[in-house]
């Protein structure tokens, strides 16, 4: 990945920087065999869509953690959460205390498929490099987003991207316009380790789909205009494992289509299941329909792509 390196207001002087990051959703996840160090090879086509998370900021002699907002509750203050990782993994690149004080406003699920940790770990990066007027930049915060994570690289970065290895190194690619997507989140999670086992179970027990092989039909599908043709080549290889875990996915997934969605599919590794619409409009009584069905515990609508972590204020 190699981009621009971006100046950077002061905001020392102001002692606080408010981070808006968005979800990710995988438009091609193609998953290789498994590694010996317990990871799987991807070729994936990672999207940022419009629903965010906001990291607050502020300079602090301590490190300290609080969360409002979308499944707060169930979630860790400590160093199980990937924002305590980040602010550690930062002030150890640099050389600088582990200090600030964060406050994290939750809209993206949890445990959804949606990369909500690692875009809060990918805000907190960027929120603490302002605070702390460190200046690194986006190409040396996803190095460090790297450790922390396989989906981090790509939620500093945003837009469309291309993953490689084990989604950590992530390049641009083009996308010639603005995709329009319904997001069905599901009551309860997946663990992400569980689902890469279930692919791998139903790969040995032969079971398991074709492969999705290469993404170059998804990254042309990409370079025009037309959902329809987009919609033909979207695949995900861990679709089949979380509706093995999860068989409700099923019904979920044949409601979108038989309200009109374009196509439909699992999320990265779920339980959170997308739907293509051919606009905004259609994405509105596309997600009015399917909150109707009653298969979903929240229909939300997300446009894509979008910006990587961002400072807002
Ligand atoms: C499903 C995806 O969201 C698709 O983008 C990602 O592959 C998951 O990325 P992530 O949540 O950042 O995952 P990590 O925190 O790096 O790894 C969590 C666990 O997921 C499994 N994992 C993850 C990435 C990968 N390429 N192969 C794997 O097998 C491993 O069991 C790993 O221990
Ligand atoms: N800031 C955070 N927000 C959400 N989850 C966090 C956070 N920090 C740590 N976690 C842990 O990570 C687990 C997975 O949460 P997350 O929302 O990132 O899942 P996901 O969307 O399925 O991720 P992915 O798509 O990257 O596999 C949660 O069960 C939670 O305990």
């Amino acid at each position: 990945m190699s981009l621009a390196y971006e100046e950077k207001p002061d905001f020392m002087a102001s002692g606080s920087v408010r981070v808006r990051v968005p979800a990710k959703i995988n438009l091609h996840l193609g998953v290789g065999p498994l590694r010996a160090d317990g990871y799987h090879d991807l070729a994936t086509v990672y999207q940022a869509i419009s629903l965010y998370d906001d990291v607050h900021a502020h300079r602090s002699d301590t490190l300290a953690l609080t969360i409002d907002g979308e499944g707060a509750g169930s979630l860790p203050l400590d160093d199980d959460n990937l924002a305590v990782r980040a602010v550690k993994a930062l002030a150890a690149h640099t050389g600088l205390p582990a200090h600030a004080r964060l406050h994290i406003t939750k809209n993206i699920p949890v445990a959804g498929g949606l990369a909500g940790g690692s875009a809060d770990c990918a805000a907190t990066l960027v929120a603490c490099d302002a605070l702390w007027g460190t200046g690194l930049s986006r190409d040396e915060l996803a190095t460090i987003a790297a450790t922390l994570g396989s989906d981090i690289p790509f939620l500093v970065l945003g837009g469309t991207a291309l993953g490689t290895g084990r989604g950590e190194q992530v390049n641009p690619v083009l996308a010639a316009g603005t995709w329009h997507w319904v997001v069905g989140v599901a009551a309860g999670g997946l663990s992400t380790p569980a689902v890469y086992r279930e692919i791998d179970r139903l790969r040995e027990l032969g079971t398991a789909p074709d492969p999705a092989g290469s993404p170059d039909p998804l990254l042309a599908a990409l370079r025009q205009p037309d959902p329809e043709v987009l919609a033909a080549v979207l695949a995900n290889d861990l679709q089949a494992a979380a509706v093995s875990l999860r068989p409700q996915l099923r019904t979920t997934l044949h409601a979108g289509i038989d309200e009109g969605a374009l196509a439909a599919l699992v999320s990265g590794s779920g339980p959170t299941c997308l739907f293509l619409a051919r606009d905004a409009e259609h994405a509105n009584t596309l997600a009015a329909s399917l909150a109707g069905r009653g298969v979903c515990r929240t229909v939300r609508t997300a446009h894509g792509p979008v910006s990587g972590a961002r400072v807002t204020a």
